[in-house]
């Protein structure tokens, strides 16, 4: 019998879940393509185990935070790489072929390491390669990749049946008619022909747009009965828990599971602060004229006022059900404006409900409202959206985009200037895509994650985090654009910010705890901190962590040497050996160790923290505080790596005689490489990646 063939993904945004899905509509299976993790749904198992008739998997799976898998791949991945898989011989795959595509980015140092994770872990259980495991580069391009692999994967299925039937099953071949001549031209076409010179309409045939053809057929999310999206978002602090055995926190990871993506709590914000930016002081607005604007007026006023860091404080439940850790993330459910909304709608004609594919009715405003349209399209979206382009030259345009021809053209107009759905709606006005096709074509939007700037000492029903709102010139003529989710987060507390609001907007908040990104459990350990601009915002949790969790300390002993015990017997002073004078040295039976401090940032404006910063140092909490600044001085670019340099014996000391942790938190497209590359340099590349296996060297980077 021939072997049966799956379809299978790991993906953090979507990408690996399109490549994926259109690869497994395009060779038609009859077994469903599914997330790894939903692996034991199907029967792979049963047909690549020992008494199977075989299978041929092919997994497309992407890598996420820092070299980890995405969360709906994380169980196949530790179920294939189970150490029984190498040490005791045993081949649950021993009769499976396999392929792994897998996507990743340059920028981090652990490329690819998911993918490649799964192909030497599927070789351990028994299976056998079709072909090389193939790496795609998001910071070059996936589609060159991705489709060489595609090809590939369907040339070989093609042979191996080949010898029982000539007919190819996957050649998603489609025509289309010649472009008619029409004088008008659009905005989308006039803008792609200042940026390329060299274009002209023509029909741009399949085999240019590559095999990425996303059909409404292929759709198996048109109902958004979506499986919840993986935690990912270009700002987003990528990071997991591991339970910290602090006897000093509040925190049990626990009972911290009841609130998801899924289950979120309804938080309110309490507090808010510009912690850099002068916005405030430009707009010069009272509280009584900020009440009377609609969010949609306060984004408009707050758009083009710089670079500009906000801190929020939000409640928790009551009940501790919702607890933290220092170095956790807290995520944050976002939903599109209802402006956004409104105009999709009327753009494209939708009604106002449709028959999802379980035949359910379902509103489409609130589906709308969930789908990720205003990210930066891709090209895959181009493809699938190229063809519901009534007017010929447009649809040609399109195609071109999406095309390996127009490479550079995508890069310098869609890339460079984050066109979304609403943008290309707007610049080439024929395309009317089908609500279905929409709902195929994109995820939902994924939450949002900002590390936590606080203690669960500071506050028991609090938390704190920060962020950059995002506003950034978008496309020709459509001005400027705040981010989803910090712009909606800046709105809705301009009240507060100018003062007139006690209490703001609910936020829809869940944790995300950190595997790695903890404190070590005692506070003996030296800890230097590499945290250029919001990368030092888990730091100041931290820092405020262990002061709090050494004054709690101080309180406990002292209550107890005052002959209270909480267990409620008394104790005299003898019995514990200590005098009142030396309440401090017993409460912290080990001494705390120092605390180095390295942040960047452009200018002393920029300086997020720094009152705060300060007073650390001052009372001693910060051991050293070493500042970068890269925009100070003309022609003077002054990095954390240049402070690490001229601190280098200090680090050799800390991290190889006093055993410090040392944790790198920021903007991933080249800050985490650069400040690795200077740890080398100074401790030695080798000792680096020691420390790292050890977790003594921990990083927290994400895409900028
Ligand atoms: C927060 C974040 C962290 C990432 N970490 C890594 C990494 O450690 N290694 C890597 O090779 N790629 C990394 N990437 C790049 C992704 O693997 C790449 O963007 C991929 O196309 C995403 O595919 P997906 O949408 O299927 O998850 C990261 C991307 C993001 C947004």
């Amino acid at each position: 019998m021939a072997p049966t063939i799956y379809v299978m993904y790991g993906s953090a945004t979507g990408n690996s879940q399109h490549i994926g899905t259109s690869l497994h509509a395009s060779l038609q299976l009859s077994t469903p393509c599914v997330e790894l993790n939903k692996w034991k749904d199907t029967k792979l198992a049963s047909d690549a185990g020992e008494d199977g008739d075989g299978a041929k998997l092919f997994v497309v799976c992407s890598t996420t935070g820092n070299g980890d898998s995405p969360e709906n791949a994380g169980r196949f991945i530790r179920f294939v790489k189970r150490k029984k898989n190498h040490e005791e011989g045993v081949k649950p795959f021993s009769k499976l072929q396999y392929a792994v595509l897998a996507l990743g980015d340059t920028n981090y140092s652990e490329f690819c390491a998911a993918g490649r994770l799964i192909d030497k872990s599927l070789a351990n259980c028994g299976g056998s390669r079709l072909m090389p495991i193939a790496k795609a580069d998001e910071a070059v391009g996936l589609e060159e990749v991705v489709e060489a692999w595609i090809k590939e994967v369907t040339t070989s299925l093609a042979c191996s049946e080949a010898s029982c039937d000539n007919d190819s099953p996957i050649s998603p071949e489609k025509t289309l008619s010649p472009p008619a001549h029409d004088p008008a031209v659009c905005d989308g076409i006039r803008i792609v022909k200042a940026v390329n010179p060299n274009y002209t309409d023509r029909v741009v045939p399949e085999d240019e747009i590559g095999t990425l053809v996303m059909t409404s057929s292929s759709n198996s999310l048109s109902s958004l009965n979506l499986p919840p999206p993986p935690p990912s978002d270009l700002a987003l602090l990528s990071t997991s828990l591991k339970s910290a055995n602090d006897s000093w926190t509040h925190t049990s990871s626990d009972s911290a599971t009841n609130y998801t993506a899924n289950k979120p709590f309804s938080s309110k914000i309490t507090k808010a602060r510009y912690l850099s930016g002068q916005v405030l002081e430009k707009l010069s607005l009272d509280a009584a004229s900020v009440s009377k604007l609609t969010l949609e007026q306060k984004m408009e006023k707050l758009k083009g006022h710089g670079r500009r860091v906000l801190e929020l404080e939000v409640t928790l439940p009551d009940d501790f059900s919702l607890e933290y850790s220092p170095g956790d993330s807290i995520g944050i459910i976002v939903s599109q404006s209802d402006a956004s909304v409104s105009e999709l709608i009327q753009r494209c004609g939708y009604g106002d409900e449709y028959t999802g594919n379980d035949g359910v009715k379902r509103s489409t405003r609130s589906s709308l409202a969930k789908l990720d349209v205003t990210r930066a399209l891709k090209k895959r979206h181009l493809v699938g959206i190229a063809d519901s382009a009534t007017n010929t030259e447009e649809r040609n345009c399109l195609r071109f985009l999406a095309g390996k021809k127009g490479s550079a053209t995508f890069e310098s107009f869609i890339a460079k200037h984050s066109v979304n759905l609403l943008d290309l709606l707007r610049l080439f006005p024929s395309v009317k895509p089908s609500l279905t096709l929409l709902l195929s074509l994109f995820t939902t939007v994924p939450p949002r994650y900002y590390s936590v700037t606080s203690s669960p000492l500071y506050h028991p029903h609090r938390v704190k985090f920060a962020f950059t709102v995002v506003d950034y010139e978008a496309v020709e003529g459509s001005g400027r654009r705040l981010g989803l989710a910090t712009g909606m987060m800046e709105a809705s507390v301009l009240g507060m910010l100018v003062g007139g609001e006690a209490a703001a907007a609910t936020l829809e908040i869940f944790p995300k705890h950190s595997k790695e990104f903890r404190l070590p459990a005692s506070s003996r350990f030296p800890l230097v901190l590499i945290g250029p601009g919001t990368g030092v915002a888990p730091f100041m949790g931290f820092v405020e962590h262990r002061k709090l969790a050494r004054q709690e300390r101080v309180k406990t002993t002292a209550d107890s040497c005052a002959g209270m015990w909480r267990g409620g017997f008394e104790l005299e002073s003898g019995d514990i050996g200590v005098g009142s004078d030396d309440t401090t040295d017993f409460c912290s039976s080990e001494k705390a160790g120092p605390i180095h401090l390295f942040f960047g940032c452009r200018n002393e404006d920029d300086w997020i923290y720094r009152a705060e910063m300060e007073e650390m140092k001052a009372q001693g909490e910060l051991t050293g505080l070493h500042v970068a600044f890269s925009r100070k001085e003309e022609g003077k670019k002054v990095y954390v790596q240049h402070r690490m340099k001229e601190n280098s014996d200090q680090l050799v000391d800390l991290i190889l005689k006093q055993d410090a942790y040392v944790f790198i938190c920021g903007d991933g497209t080249s800050m985490g490489k650069d400040v690795m590359a200077c740890l080398g340099d100074i401790i030695g590349e080798e000792k680096v990646e020691l420390l790292k296996e050890k977790k003594k060297i921990v990083l927290d980077i994400w895409a900028g």
